[in-house]
């Protein structure tokens, strides 16, 4: 019989997941089908986004093969009947407190540090660089975690080290970019360009650094679709491109600038999004989503 899951505290709630403690040593990650857009928290459900997710991240832990915070399977026994297939039970780490980013490709607030100064988080970058070019490495750019609802700021390696230390911050730039390097390779051998991620680390009670959190997912990662892949434009989303469209479409009756909450999302628009969502998990993993468990 599975614990309900108000009998766990509710204890933090992110953008799209909620976060339950179990006991004093295990946590309950609850990943909901809450899609987000334009740092918007839409209010039309993609279903099945919160199971893709899950089992995107069981699929990432495993393949990594990296000491992680899983503590169990997706049908262990404490997971609530209701949130079975979008929920993972996760040992308790003192987390580290950075968002561990690395970016193969400049975009987003990377390109916006590069127009500045030519580089991205004190990391130099060769001249000429535009939008979505791929970068002649990878490259750790670290960022504090911003309060709710508030985009995290960029810092540099040093900065990084004032806050954790300089031999932790050397081990989380090594695990950050091995674990994108990893994780891109795959992506790019089934067709889609990760073109950056950003990952939380903790330590366990052993003083091991673990990998925490979400990994590798299209809501800590920006995934592109290779085949459409053209440096010198903002690149369409793979999973988040169709809700974006409708949304900036004259159909919606939006206006971005409104400041005003999106309506609500026509059936289709969610269930094409849905399909993306199962797409991109099939096509990295190799693996049927059909075959991931379900709640009640
Ligand atoms: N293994 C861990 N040990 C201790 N803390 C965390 C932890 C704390 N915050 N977050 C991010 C977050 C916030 C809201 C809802 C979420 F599902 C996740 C993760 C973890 Cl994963």
């Amino acid at each position: 019989m599975r614990p309900p899951l108000h009998s766990y505290p509710h204890i933090g709630s992110g953008k799209v997941r909620e976060l339950y403690s179990i006991d004093d040593d295990t946590l309950l990650m609850v990943s909901t089908d809450r899609i987000s857009a334009y740092d918007y928290i839409l209010d039309t459900p993609i279903p099945d986004k919160g199971r893709v997710l899950t089992a995107m991240s069981f699929f990432w832990f495993d393949e990594l093969g990296v000491p992680n915070h899983l503590a169990g399977g997706p049908e262990d026994p404490r997971i609530p009947a209701e949130v079975v297939g979008r929920a993972m039970v996760v040992r308790k780490l003192d987390m580290v407190p950075v968002e561990c980013v690395a970016r193969g490709y400049l975009t987003g607030s990377g390109l916006i540090d590069y127009r500045a100064t030519g580089a991205v988080c004190g990391v130099e970058l060769p001249a000429g660089l535009v939008e979505a070019s791929r970068l002649p490495e990878p490259i750790f750019t670290p960022a504090t975690k911003a309060e709710f609802g508030d985009h995290d700021e960029n810092i540099s390696f040093d900065q990084t080290a004032q806050r954790v230390g300089a031999d932790v911050a050397t081990r989380l730039r090594e695990a950050t970019l091995d674990i994108y390097a990893t994780g891109a390779g795959v992506a790019e051998s089934r067709g889609i360009i990760l073109a950056d991620t950003k990952l939380e680390f903790g330590f366990d009670e052993e003083g091991t650094l673990v990998l925490a959190d979400e990994v590798l997912t299209p809501d800590s990662s920006r995934y592109w679709d290779a085949q459409t892949y053209t440096e010198g434009q903002v690149q369409p989303s793979f999973d988040k491109q169709i809700v974006r469209n409708w949304l900036t479409s004259p159909e919606s009756g939006w206006d971005r600038s409104s400041g005003e909450q999106p309506p609500s999302l026509p059936v289709d628009i969610a269930e094409r999004t849905r399909a993306r969502y199962i797409e991109a998990y099939e096509r990295i993993s190799g693996r049927s989503f059909a075959d991931w468990p379900k709640g009640v």
